[in-house]
Protein backbone atom coordinates (compact mmCIF):
# COMPACT_ATOMS: atom_id res chain seq x y z
CA UNK A 1 0.00 0.00 0.00
CA UNK A 2 1.56 3.10 -0.97
CA UNK A 3 2.95 5.91 1.90
CA UNK A 4 0.37 8.72 2.47
CA UNK A 5 1.63 11.68 0.85
CA UNK A 6 3.28 14.13 3.76
CA UNK A 7 0.73 17.52 4.01
CA UNK A 8 3.11 20.30 3.36
CA UNK A 9 2.35 23.99 3.55
CA UNK A 10 4.94 26.89 2.19
CA UNK A 11 5.19 30.02 4.19
CA UNK A 12 6.42 32.64 1.64
CA UNK A 13 6.83 36.73 1.65
CA UNK A 14 7.42 37.82 -2.01
CA UNK A 15 7.59 36.39 -5.60
CA UNK A 16 7.39 32.70 -4.85
CA UNK A 17 9.31 31.12 -7.96
CA UNK A 18 10.60 27.96 -4.98
CA UNK A 19 6.67 28.17 -3.88
CA UNK A 20 6.18 27.44 -7.36
CA UNK A 21 8.68 25.27 -8.12
CA UNK A 22 7.81 22.95 -5.26
CA UNK A 23 3.54 22.77 -6.22
CA UNK A 24 4.50 21.81 -9.72
CA UNK A 25 6.85 18.85 -8.27
CA UNK A 26 4.10 18.03 -6.10
CA UNK A 27 1.83 17.98 -9.08
CA UNK A 28 3.24 14.50 -10.05
CA UNK A 29 1.34 11.25 -8.44
CA UNK A 30 4.64 9.67 -7.17
CA UNK A 31 5.65 12.78 -5.63
CA UNK A 32 6.10 12.30 -1.94
CA UNK A 33 4.77 15.65 -0.61
CA UNK A 34 0.93 17.32 -1.23
CA UNK A 35 0.79 21.06 -0.81
CA UNK A 36 -1.78 21.43 1.47
CA UNK A 37 -1.31 25.49 1.39
CA UNK A 38 0.80 28.48 0.82
CA UNK A 39 0.98 31.22 3.77
CA UNK A 40 2.43 34.86 3.10
CA UNK A 41 3.18 37.39 5.85
CA UNK A 42 2.90 40.11 3.25
CA UNK A 43 -0.68 40.70 1.81
CA UNK A 44 0.65 41.74 -1.38
CA UNK A 45 3.59 38.84 -1.57
CA UNK A 46 2.93 38.10 -5.77
CA UNK A 47 3.28 34.27 -5.07
CA UNK A 48 -0.11 34.56 -3.28
CA UNK A 49 -1.49 34.92 -7.06
CA UNK A 50 0.73 32.56 -8.49
CA UNK A 51 -0.44 29.89 -5.63
CA UNK A 52 -3.96 31.16 -6.70
CA UNK A 53 -3.39 30.39 -10.37
CA UNK A 54 -2.32 26.96 -9.28
CA UNK A 55 -5.24 26.24 -7.46
CA UNK A 56 -3.44 26.21 -4.30
CA UNK A 57 -5.63 27.52 -1.34
CA UNK A 58 -3.84 30.50 0.46
CA UNK A 59 -3.99 32.68 3.12
CA UNK A 60 -2.11 36.09 4.57
CA UNK A 61 -0.97 36.15 8.18
CA UNK A 62 0.11 39.72 8.53
CA UNK A 63 3.27 40.29 10.97
CA UNK A 64 2.34 43.84 10.86
CA UNK A 65 -0.81 43.27 12.27
CA UNK A 66 0.32 41.73 16.10
CA UNK A 67 2.23 43.55 18.28
CA UNK A 68 4.75 40.68 18.99
CA UNK A 69 6.79 38.19 17.23
CA UNK A 70 4.96 35.24 19.40
CA UNK A 71 1.59 36.51 18.37
CA UNK A 72 2.29 36.58 14.91
CA UNK A 73 3.83 32.90 15.10
CA UNK A 74 0.75 31.76 16.93
CA UNK A 75 -1.50 33.21 14.64
CA UNK A 76 0.41 31.14 11.95
CA UNK A 77 0.51 28.12 13.78
CA UNK A 78 -2.92 28.28 13.66
CA UNK A 79 -3.14 28.53 10.24
CA UNK A 80 -0.88 25.74 9.59
CA UNK A 81 -3.24 23.53 12.00
CA UNK A 82 -6.14 24.64 10.06
CA UNK A 83 -4.50 23.38 6.76
CA UNK A 84 -3.22 19.99 8.14
CA UNK A 85 0.54 20.39 7.51
CA UNK A 86 2.88 17.63 8.11
CA UNK A 87 5.68 19.92 7.23
CA UNK A 88 6.49 23.49 6.36
CA UNK A 89 8.61 24.70 3.98
CA UNK A 90 10.01 28.40 4.01
CA UNK A 91 10.48 29.57 0.65
CA UNK A 92 11.71 33.33 0.64
CA UNK A 93 9.92 33.75 4.00
CA UNK A 94 11.57 36.88 5.06
CA UNK A 95 10.85 36.77 8.70
CA UNK A 96 13.33 35.61 11.87
CA UNK A 97 10.92 32.90 13.95
CA UNK A 98 11.17 32.34 17.69
CA UNK A 99 12.34 29.38 19.88
CA UNK A 100 7.89 28.72 20.74
CA UNK A 101 7.39 28.23 16.61
CA UNK A 102 10.51 26.44 16.22
CA UNK A 103 9.98 23.86 19.07
CA UNK A 104 6.45 23.46 17.82
CA UNK A 105 7.57 22.24 14.49
CA UNK A 106 11.01 20.70 15.02
CA UNK A 107 12.33 18.27 12.52
CA UNK A 108 9.09 19.66 10.31
CA UNK A 109 10.41 22.79 9.04
CA UNK A 110 12.84 23.20 6.26
CA UNK A 111 13.89 26.22 4.38
CA UNK A 112 15.57 27.45 1.30
CA UNK A 113 18.86 29.76 1.53
CA UNK A 114 21.15 31.81 -0.98
CA UNK A 115 24.31 30.36 0.25
CA UNK A 116 26.92 27.36 0.90
CA UNK A 117 26.32 27.28 4.07
CA UNK A 118 27.74 27.52 6.90
CA UNK A 119 29.14 30.19 5.16
CA UNK A 120 26.80 33.81 5.46
CA UNK A 121 24.10 33.33 7.12
CA UNK A 122 21.22 36.03 7.25
CA UNK A 123 20.92 38.64 4.63
CA UNK A 124 22.18 40.00 1.42
CA UNK A 125 24.30 36.86 0.97
CA UNK A 126 25.57 37.49 -2.68
CA UNK A 127 27.07 40.58 -2.17
CA UNK A 128 28.82 38.99 1.33
CA UNK A 129 30.09 36.44 -1.30
CA UNK A 130 31.45 39.30 -3.99
CA UNK A 131 32.65 41.26 -1.32
CA UNK A 132 35.03 37.85 0.17
CA UNK A 133 36.57 37.59 -3.34
CA UNK A 134 34.47 34.22 -3.34
CA UNK A 135 35.05 31.91 -6.67
CA UNK A 136 31.52 30.24 -6.25
CA UNK A 137 28.40 30.60 -3.99
CA UNK A 138 25.09 28.99 -4.07
CA UNK A 139 22.28 27.17 -2.29
CA UNK A 140 21.16 25.42 0.89
CA UNK A 141 18.06 23.70 1.73
CA UNK A 142 18.23 22.86 5.51
CA UNK A 143 16.44 22.43 8.34
CA UNK A 144 15.46 25.45 10.32
CA UNK A 145 16.47 25.35 14.08
CA UNK A 146 16.05 28.18 16.40
CA UNK A 147 19.76 29.83 15.44
CA UNK A 148 19.29 31.67 12.43
CA UNK A 149 20.62 29.51 9.06
CA UNK A 150 22.24 26.94 11.73
CA UNK A 151 20.76 23.48 11.03
CA UNK A 152 21.84 21.13 9.56
CA UNK A 153 22.18 20.47 5.68
CA UNK A 154 19.46 18.55 3.31
CA UNK A 155 20.98 19.36 0.07
CA UNK A 156 23.19 22.07 -1.62
CA UNK A 157 24.39 23.01 -5.11
CA UNK A 158 26.75 25.99 -6.22
CA UNK A 159 27.43 28.57 -8.90
CA UNK A 160 30.64 30.10 -9.85
CA UNK A 161 31.09 33.95 -9.25
CA UNK A 162 32.56 35.41 -12.23
CA UNK A 163 34.41 38.58 -11.65
CA UNK A 164 32.03 40.65 -12.79
CA UNK A 165 29.18 39.63 -11.33
CA UNK A 166 26.69 41.46 -9.57
CA UNK A 167 24.67 40.34 -6.34
CA UNK A 168 21.48 40.57 -8.63
CA UNK A 169 23.89 38.61 -11.68
CA UNK A 170 24.49 36.09 -9.32
CA UNK A 171 20.87 35.63 -8.02
CA UNK A 172 19.44 35.56 -11.19
CA UNK A 173 21.99 32.68 -12.31
CA UNK A 174 21.07 30.89 -9.16
CA UNK A 175 17.64 30.71 -9.25
CA UNK A 176 17.39 28.07 -11.76
CA UNK A 177 19.23 25.71 -9.31
CA UNK A 178 17.54 27.17 -6.45
CA UNK A 179 14.16 26.20 -8.26
CA UNK A 180 15.93 22.76 -9.29
CA UNK A 181 17.64 21.78 -5.77
CA UNK A 182 14.07 22.66 -3.54
CA UNK A 183 11.86 19.78 -4.45
CA UNK A 184 14.49 17.30 -4.64
CA UNK A 185 14.81 18.11 -1.14
CA UNK A 186 11.54 18.35 0.15
CA UNK A 187 11.27 14.81 -1.87
CA UNK A 188 14.08 13.86 0.39
CA UNK A 189 12.52 15.30 3.58
CA UNK A 190 9.19 13.86 2.90
CA UNK A 191 10.44 10.18 1.79
CA UNK A 192 12.17 10.52 5.27
CA UNK A 193 8.98 11.53 7.37
CA UNK A 194 7.28 8.69 5.90
CA UNK A 195 9.50 6.56 7.35
CA UNK A 196 8.61 7.60 10.34
CA UNK A 197 7.36 5.25 12.72
N1 LIG B 1 14.75 30.72 13.70
C1 LIG B 1 14.91 30.73 12.36
N2 LIG B 1 14.08 31.48 11.60
C2 LIG B 1 14.26 31.50 10.25
C3 LIG B 1 15.31 30.78 9.64
C4 LIG B 1 16.16 29.98 10.49
O1 LIG B 1 17.08 29.27 10.01
N3 LIG B 1 15.92 29.98 11.83
N4 LIG B 1 15.54 30.90 8.26
C5 LIG B 1 14.93 32.13 7.71
C6 LIG B 1 15.10 32.45 6.27
N5 LIG B 1 16.16 33.47 6.17
C7 LIG B 1 17.27 33.10 5.43
O2 LIG B 1 17.30 32.05 4.77
C8 LIG B 1 16.05 34.77 6.78
C9 LIG B 1 14.82 35.41 6.81
C10 LIG B 1 14.69 36.66 7.42
C11 LIG B 1 15.79 37.28 8.00
C12 LIG B 1 15.60 38.61 8.68
O3 LIG B 1 16.57 39.26 9.06
N6 LIG B 1 14.32 39.03 8.84
C13 LIG B 1 13.97 40.27 9.54
C14 LIG B 1 12.95 41.06 8.74
C15 LIG B 1 13.37 41.20 7.31
C16 LIG B 1 12.18 41.67 6.46
O4 LIG B 1 11.02 41.60 6.95
O5 LIG B 1 12.45 42.06 5.30
C17 LIG B 1 13.30 39.93 10.87
O6 LIG B 1 12.64 38.85 10.97
O7 LIG B 1 13.38 40.80 11.75
C18 LIG B 1 17.03 36.64 7.98
C19 LIG B 1 17.17 35.38 7.36
C20 LIG B 1 13.45 32.12 8.04
N7 LIG B 1 13.38 32.22 9.48
N1 LIG C 1 16.91 34.42 3.77
C1 LIG C 1 15.94 33.84 2.90
C2 LIG C 1 16.24 34.22 1.47
O1 LIG C 1 16.92 35.19 1.19
N2 LIG C 1 15.70 33.40 0.55
C3 LIG C 1 15.89 33.68 -0.85
O2 LIG C 1 14.88 34.59 -1.27
C4 LIG C 1 14.56 34.28 -2.63
C5 LIG C 1 13.08 34.10 -2.67
O3 LIG C 1 12.69 34.02 -3.98
P1 LIG C 1 11.25 33.39 -4.33
O4 LIG C 1 10.25 34.04 -3.37
O5 LIG C 1 11.05 33.77 -5.76
O6 LIG C 1 11.34 31.90 -4.09
C6 LIG C 1 15.30 32.99 -3.01
O7 LIG C 1 16.44 33.29 -3.77
C7 LIG C 1 15.71 32.43 -1.68
O8 LIG C 1 16.93 31.71 -1.72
Amino acid sequence: MAAQKVKTAILISGRGSNMVALVEAAQLETFPAEIVGVISNRPGAAGLEKAQALKVPTAVVDHKNYKTREAFEHALHEQLLSMEAELVCCAGFMRILTPWFVSNWQDRLINIHPSLLPKYKGLNTHQRAIDAGDSETGCSVHWVTEDLDAGAVILQDSVTISPNDTADLLAARLLPIELSLYPKALSKVAKQIQSRV
